[in-house]
């Protein structure tokens, strides 16, 4: 486990991805399974919906004492002091966030190009969004595809905490965590499962049984 980190398995949710049952439902099935953290990325709302959404998720983290995070809207974060952000490079950049929001919160960017590793954007961010590992349906507008030998190679350029992201599931995290990634983020395994408890405790172990072998 990453010591500046600790979280294996981290949840990214939407209304829009949760196929069974209610986003605040899958949210907790989920952190009933194992997940240690939670994005909340919703694309469509108003910053006033996404308020709504985010107060009520952030009940459900607090009473479960794990950390929420929001996508891009400093605005959402701010008003619900969520535990951090998470952005990419067409939001507002990590160094903006440093400059405009509490010294202690957590500032998650995605990494597209081995390139951004040299920037003042990622020496500001805590911690990294490897984007994507494989292509996904959830996200559509991404550029490279890392796969394993990209998590080695960004692993050799940063100590920073990685968190693999697109197309994980089950049978490909232990994969990623041996590569040097430090968590797994998923979205559809989860958010479309019938039983995102159980799934979410099965991706838990594959990444928890990987950790202890490396
Ligand atoms: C953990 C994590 N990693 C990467 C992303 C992608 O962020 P971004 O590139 O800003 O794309 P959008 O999510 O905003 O579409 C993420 N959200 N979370
Ligand atoms: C939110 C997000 N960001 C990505 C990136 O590459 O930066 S991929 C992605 C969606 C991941 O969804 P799934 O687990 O369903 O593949
Ligand atoms: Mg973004």
């Amino acid at each position: 486990m990453h010591p500046d980190f600790p979280y294996q398995l981290y949840l990214v949710i939407s209304e829009e991805s949760c196929l069974h049952y209610p986003l605040l439902t899958v949210a907790e099935m989920a952190i009933e399974g194992g997940v240690d953290i939670i994005q909340l990325r919703e694309k469509n709302l108003s910053t006033s919906a996404f308020i709504k959404k985010a107060e009520a998720l952030k009940k459900i983290t607090d009473k479960h004492r794990i950390p929420l995070i929001i996508n891009d809207n400093l605005k959402v974060a701010k008003a619900v002091d969520s535990f951090g952000i998470h952005v990419g490079n067409n939001d507002m950049p990590p160094t903006e966030i440093l400059q405009n929001w509490d010294k202690n919160k957590v500032i998650g960017y995605s990494i597209e190009y081995l390139e951004q590793l040299q920037n003042a954007q990622t020496k500001a961010a805590n911690h990294l969004g490897i984007s994507p590992i494989y292509s996904t349906a959830t996200k559509t507008d991404t550029v490279t595809e890392w796969g394993l030998d990209g998590i080695k190679k960004i692993r050799s350029l940063t100590q920073k905490p990685l968190i693999a992201i697109g197309r994980m599931d089950a049978d490909n995290a232990a994969d990623v965590i041996k590569a040097g990634a430090d968590c797994i983020a998923v979205v559809s395994a989860i958010c479309s499962a019938e039983y995102p408890e159980k799934t979410s405790k099965k991706i838990k172990h594959q990444i928890q049984q990987q950790h202890e072998n490396l």
